[in-house]
């Protein structure tokens, strides 16, 4: 039984605008993404976050609010990514482009999702409307969704 492998996931907003990033390199590259990435040994779940969103974006949030859990199955890997989601409206900085990411910010009623991971369209409604949320999702492959599961819950 291998551990899941630990990931988080920023979106920043400052109403009614949302941050993300084009990954440049790397995966998930030729998507508008979240900020973020590997929990390393030591760190919490929430410093990582804000590790991973200094390191994109050249952004400083001490504010991190865990709003949505994600765990995605990779037909043919073993290990569950389990992704924690994170929001805030108060960070320090100018969003600057990265080795990983350009920056861009986007009105909330006109968010990319075709350019987008395809889970994505299941989960920011609660996001937006400012709830919590939990799903399950099942790729085959990077496009495609054979099972997805997502609901609202109240506390992560
Ligand atoms: C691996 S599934 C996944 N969905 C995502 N949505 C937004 N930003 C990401 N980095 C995402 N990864």
């Amino acid at each position: 039984m291998v551990a899941n492998k630990l990931l988080t996931l920023v979106l920043l907003r400052q109403a009614p605008r949302i941050l993300l990033g084009m990954k440049k390199r790397g995966f998930g590259v030729g998507r508008w993404n979240g900020f973020g990435g590997k929990v390393e040994p030591g760190e919490t779940i929430k410093a990582a976050a804000r590790r991973e969103l200094l390191e994109e974006s050249c952004l400083v949030c001490n504010d991190l609010k865990e709003v949505g859990l994600l765990k995605f199955e990779f037909l043919g890997n073993p290990q569950i990514w389990e992704v924690h989601v994170f929001t805030s409206n108060n960070f320090e900085g100018e969003a600057k482009e990265t080795e990983e990411m350009r920056p861009q910010w986007f009105e909330e009623k006109s968010i990319p999702f075709d350019q987008m991971w395809p889970d994505d369209i299941l989960w920011f409604p609660h996001f937006l409307n400012g709830k919590k949320f939990s799903g399950y999702i099942v790729f085959e492959g990077m496009d495609k969704m054979v099972k997805y599961d997502v609901e609202e819950v109240e506390s992560i």
